[in-house]
């Protein structure tokens, strides 16, 4: 069988999906091809954002509950199932009730620049389209280590999410966000956890006061941290895992039930052929894009975590706008016309930041004034029973505008939007600092962050 369409969208990412939307309603025949039927929706929805705020949450609640942490935590695994197997059904089920969008299970790759290999579980087929989208996302980056192999009891986030058997020792490689999230969470449900990471410090990018405070919130916790260490090979049995390691040349053990490798990602791009169509890729081995987001090839564009940008959900679903732009009114939103991209990493507590971290500033030549207002000060977050953490300012001493900030604290994926708007309206400080804010709430602190702006 082989067909033509107008569009062809390869994987079911944020962007993907929204744009066949889009497509679709135009009156475009579009096939949306997928390669596995647990990922309709995504990582952020089957294996990312949505299952791991779920455990997240559920390990917040794990003292209101009397039963045992290996009862507790089983039991949080398989509702975070259900929740993710409805999620994905819904999924499917509106990109597939869109008119003129097919979705087909099915492995693509290149066979030249218009012609795309489907390969399903019964058949393989050429299709033809005039465009073609790349949303494939990106997948762990497995370092090459002797022994690391995932299976069984060395884990990748998304099975150590289906893991039902409560891990009551976890070693996690790498303290990443992905490596932080997953250590809270874990050490909430009651398990003892190791972090060994290659790096010297805790969150080395970030200003050393913010990095202390979430250091010393996780000791707080119970996680131990390992810097500087060298993996030197890792071992399984029936029982445990076994790592063997190296810190400043000397060599050391540690034993778990379970290992998780979250050590970065890399991009999706295994099974493409992309140089049967001839698109290039970066050193990182990203699709280079422009910033319309086409590939070099012009009618293949590259969306998600796939071309190399920030690694989030609403990134990618702002890359569909820009190619929906480019479709639409020749590109007038562009990846140049970008707001300013805020995070939020479900840490304990949750760390959220906008712009430039102080030591950014300075290196960028900006004279700066700089604010911090420690967590105890907030009312909210005695209320809370959580003081942790730090609120940072940095703002151009010239202009007053806003230059960056970090909260550090609950809520703060709430509250840090807020100052995402102030910049965006392109809002001196005072603004902030000067605000009527509702109390008691975690946002009013932004008016004693900005009022110690001097
Ligand atoms: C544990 C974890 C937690 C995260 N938490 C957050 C969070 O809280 N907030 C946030 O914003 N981001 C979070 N992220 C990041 C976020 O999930 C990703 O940035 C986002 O999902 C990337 O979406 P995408 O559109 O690039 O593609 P994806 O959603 O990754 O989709 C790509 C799809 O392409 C399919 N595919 C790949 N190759 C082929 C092929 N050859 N043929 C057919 N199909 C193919 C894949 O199966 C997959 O379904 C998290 C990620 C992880 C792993
Ligand atoms: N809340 C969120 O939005 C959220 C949550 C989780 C993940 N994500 C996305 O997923 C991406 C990937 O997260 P991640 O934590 O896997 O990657 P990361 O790049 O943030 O961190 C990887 C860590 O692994 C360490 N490392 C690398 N190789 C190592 C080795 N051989 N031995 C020991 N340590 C090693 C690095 O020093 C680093 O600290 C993030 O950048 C983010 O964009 C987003």
């Amino acid at each position: 069988m082989n067909k033509r369409v107008d569009n062809i969208i390869i994987g079911f990412g944020k962007a993907g999906k929204t744009l066949a939307n889009y497509l679709g309603n135009k009156g475009e025949k579009t096939i949306l091809v997928e390669k596995s039927s647990l990922m309709y929706g995504g990582t952020c929805i089957n294996v990312g954002c949505i299952p791991s705020k779920f455990l997240a949450t559920s390990a917040d609640r794990r003292s209101f509950s009397g039963i045992s942490d290996e009862e507790y935590y089983k039991n949080s695994v398989v509702n975070k199932k259900s929740l993710v197997a409805k999620l994905n059904k819904a999924n499917y089920d509106k990109v597939a009730g869109i008119n003129n969008v097919e979705v087909i299970d099915g492995c693509a790759s290149f066979k030249d620049e218009h012609t795309i290999l489907i390969k399903t579980a019964r058949e393989e087929y050429e299709v033809y389209a005039e465009r073609i989208f790349i949303n494939t996302g990106s997948t762990p980056f497995i370092p090459d280590i002797e022994g690391l192999k995932i299976k069984n009891r060395i884990h990748t986030s998304e099975s150590l999410m289906n893991l039902e058997e409560f891990p009551h020792t976890l070693t996690i490689f790498g303290s990443g966000f992905i490596g932080l999230e997953f250590a809270a969470s874990y050490a909430k449900f009651g398990t003892k956890v190791t972090i060994i990471d290659k790096a010297d410090k805790l969150l080395p990018r970030e200003d050393d006061d913010v990095a202390n405070e979430v250091f010393e919130s996780y000791k707080a916790l119970g996680v131990d941290f390992i810097f500087n260490a060298g993996i030197d090979h890792v071992e399984q049995d029936e029982n445990k895992v076994t790592i063997s390691y190296t810190v400043n040349g000397e060599k050391s053990q540690i034993y778990s039930d379970a290992l998780l490798v979250a050590t970065g990602r890399k991009a999706n791009i295994k099974d493409l052929n992309l140089a049967n169509a001839g698109v290039e890729i970066s050193e990182r081995g990203f699709i280079n894009v422009n910033k319309h987001l086409q590939t070099n090839k012009p009618h293949i564009f590259a969306m998600g975590d796939v071309n190399g940008g920030p690694q989030f959900t609403y990134v990618s679903l702002d890359d569909n706008r820009i190619v929906k732009s480019y479709l639409e009114d020749n590109g007038s939103y562009s990846k140049d016309d970008r707001q300013p991209i805020a995070f939020s990493a479900f840490l304990h507590p949750t760390f959220s930041k906008v712009g430039l971290s102080e030591k950014d500033a300075l290196e960028k030549g900006y004279k700066i004034k700089v604010a911090t207002l420690p967590v105890t000060a907030i009312p909210k977050a005695k209320i809370l029973g959580n003081q942790t953490g730090i609120y940072k300012a940095v703002v151009d001493a010239d202009t007053n505008q806003i230059l960056g900030v970090v909260l550090f604290g609950e809520d703060s994926h709430e509250v840090i939007n807020i100052v995402v708007l102030a910049i965006i309206m392109k809002q001196p400080y005072t603004m902030l600092a000067n605000q009527i804010f509702t109390h008691p709430t975690m946002a009013e602190a932004l008016n004693d962050l900005f009022v110690l702006i001097k």
